[in-house]
């Protein structure tokens, strides 16, 4: 949380002048705020409807070479990390050094409730090793403005196509 998903994948989007789709946006203009499915519906809930929005977003997206941001616990649904396979997924690597002021001023994020940083830290932790598996780049966001990690990933994004179509040939 907070790694600089949305606004990273938003000025990617902008370079390659393709779709730009936020998942969270799209649940919070469907069934309301995040913080209130937590509180009304509970996290189950939330992550039932983060699958059914992720799994309709990236069908909808397909051939388009849209860049889609994921909630940062989307990708623990196993159904979601089928669908990742057919998909360039976008690893962007933290720590909680760099998060820990835009945390400090958190708002609408309901897991982070109480200690934000040790929450973090622990659900860091646990999710780490699904991050690594499913990434196909992974990208260093700890320094660096948006713009400047968005130029990087556009050239890590255009390596790894030009890789691909070599191994296929
Ligand atoms: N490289 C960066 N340099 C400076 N500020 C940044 C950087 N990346 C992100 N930010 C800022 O950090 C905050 C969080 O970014 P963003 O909302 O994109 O994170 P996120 O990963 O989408 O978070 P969430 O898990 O809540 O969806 C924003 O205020 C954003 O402008
Ligand atoms: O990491 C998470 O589990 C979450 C991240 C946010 O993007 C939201 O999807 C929600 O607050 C849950
Ligand atoms: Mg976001």
């Amino acid at each position: 949380m907070a790694v600089g998903k949305s606004v990273i994948g938003h000025q990617l989007a902008q370079q390659l002048g393709v779709p730009f789709v936020d998942t969270d946006a799209v649940i919070v203009e469907h069934h309301g705020t995040i913080a209130d499915i937590f509180v009304g519906r509970g996290e189950h809930a939330f992550r039932e409807i983060e699958a059914r929005t992720v799994g309709r977003v990236i069908e909808e997206a397909a051939g388009s070479g849209a860049v889609i941001s994921l909630g940062g616990g989307a990708v623990l649904d196993s159904g979601t990390q089928q669908i990742l396979a057919g998909c360039t997924v976008v690893y962007l690597e933290c720590d909680a050094a760099t998060v820990a002021e835009r945390i400090a001023r958190n708002t609408g994020r309901p897991l982070l409730a109480g200690d934000g940083m040790a929450r973090w830290e622990a659900l860091f932790a646990a999710r780490r090793p699904v991050y690594e598996r499913l990434a196909d780049i992974t990208v260093d966001v700890r320094s660096g403005t948006v713009a400047e990690i968005a130029l990087h990933l556009e050239e890590r994004l255009r390596d790894h196509a030009a890789l691909k179509e070599e191994v296929q040939k």
